[in-house]
C-alpha cells in the first residue's frame, strides 16, 4: 500500500527518528522515499540520511512532492512550521500529526485547505517496531486515509483507533509511558546497587523481570491482580515489599501521574493555539 508513496517528516527530532528507524527496518517503503525536514539544521538531516539511508534533500522539493507529511515538531512550533510550508502543501496530501495535545481542526485551520489530517500518539518504542500508537481521524480524513495511517503505525508496533478527545489520555498513558518504565528501572537499579548487586547483573535481572511479566500479561486470560497474587506468598517477601509501596501511595502516585500528563496534553493543545494568535 505504501511502496510507491513519498513520506516527508517535518521536524526531525527523537519521535521522527524513532518512526524513521522503524519504517526503514520494517521496509514498509524504500528508505529513498523518506525525507526529513528540520528548521534549518542541516547537520541533523545529514545524520539521519547517513544513519538510515533516507533520501538526501534534493532539488525537487520533498514537501511539494510528498504523498504523506508527518508533523513531528513540538506543539508550540506547529504554527510557525506550517506557516513556512503551507504554500507547498496540497489538499490531496495526507497529513499525519504526532503532536501531543494538538487538534486536527487546529492543524486544518493552519493549513487553510481540506487536506486529510490524522492525529496520532505513538511512542519512541517505534524505533524497534514496538510502539503503542493510537490514531483518530480529523474531519476531512477518509477510511482509506485511516487505513494508510494505520499501515504506517502497524509497521512500527500496534495501532488502536480512538476518538480524538481520547488522545489526551492516550498521551498521558502510553505516549509518555516509556518514560515511566525507564524511571522504574532507574529506581530498581538504584535499589540493586544499594543492596550490593553488580550493576550489570542487576540490569539483566531487572529487564528480564519486566519482559517476563509483560509476556505473562499477554497470555490469554491473564489479569495483573491474579498474577500479582501468584507472586505474593502469605507473610513472604513480596507482601512485605508491596506493603511498603502501598504505604508510599504507589497506586495513587501512578494515577496522579497519568492524570497530570493527560491534563498537560490538554494544556499544550490550548497553549499552541494561543501562541499562534
Ligand atoms: N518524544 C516522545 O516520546 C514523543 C513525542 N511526541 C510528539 O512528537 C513531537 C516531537 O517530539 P520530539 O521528537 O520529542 O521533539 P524534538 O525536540 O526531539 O524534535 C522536534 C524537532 O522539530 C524541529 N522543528 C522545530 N521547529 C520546526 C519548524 N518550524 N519546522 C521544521 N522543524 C522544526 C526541531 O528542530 C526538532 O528537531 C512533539 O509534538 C511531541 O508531542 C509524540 C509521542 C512521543
Ligand atoms: O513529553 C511530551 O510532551 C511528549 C508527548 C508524549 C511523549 N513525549
Amino acid at each position: 500500500m505504501l511502496h510507491d508513496k513519498r513520506i516527508c517528516f517535518i521536524g526531525a527530532g527523537s519521535m521522527a527518528e524513532a518512526l524513521i528507524s522503524g519504517l526503514v527496518s520494517k521496509k514498509l517503503l524504500p528508505a529513498q522515499q523518506i525525507y526529513a525536514n528540520n528548521r534549518g539544521n542541516s547537520d541533523r538531516i545529514t545524520e539521519l540520511v547517513t544513519r538510515y539511508g533516507i533520501a538526501a534533500p534534493d532539488k525537487e522539493d520533498p514537501i511539494r512532492t510528498a504523498d504523506i507529511l508527518v508533523l513531528a515538531m513540538k506543539p508550540k512550533d506547529v504554527a510557525t512550521a506550517i506557516e513556512g510550508i503551507r504554500s507547498f502543501t496540497r489538499p490531496d496530501q495526507l497529513v499525519i500529526s504526532v503532536l501531543a495535545g494538538t487538534s486536527t481542526d487546529y492543524i486544518s485551520s493552519l493549513l487553510g485547505h481540506p487536506a486529510a489530517v490524522i492525529r496520532t500518539m505513538p511512542n519512541t518504542s517505534a524505533a524497534i517496531g514496538m510502539s503503542a500508537t493510537a490514531l483518530a481521524p480529523g474531519q476531512y480524513a477518509t477510511e482509506e486515509d485511516m487505513s494508510i495511517a494505520t499501515t504506517v503505525f502497524e509497521a512500527v508496533g500496534i495501532a488502536e483507533v480512538v476518538k480524538e478527545e481520547e488522545l489526551h489520555a492516550v498521551t498521558g498513558l502510553s505516549g509518555s509511558g516509556p518514560a515511566y518504565v525507564y524511571y522504574l528501572v532507574e529506581a530498581m537499579e538504584d535499589a540493586g546497587r544499594d543492596m550490593g548487586l553488580e550493576p550489570d547483573v542487576a540490569r539483566r535481572l531487572i529487564l528480564q523481570t519486566i519482559i517476563g511479566a509483560a509476556n505473562m500479561l499477554l497470555e490469554p486470560g491473564a489479569e495483573p491482580d491474579v498474577l500479582r497474587r501468584n507472586v505474593t506468598s502469605p507473610n513472604g517477601t513480596t507482601a512485605a515489599g508491596l506493603a511498603v509501596l502501598a504505604e508510599h501511595g504507589f497506586q495513587e502516585a501512578i494515577r496522579a501521574c497519568i492524570r497530570r500528563a493527560t491534563e498537560r496534553s490538554e494544556e499544550m493543545g490550548a497553549e499552541a493555539s494561543v501562541t499562534s494568535k
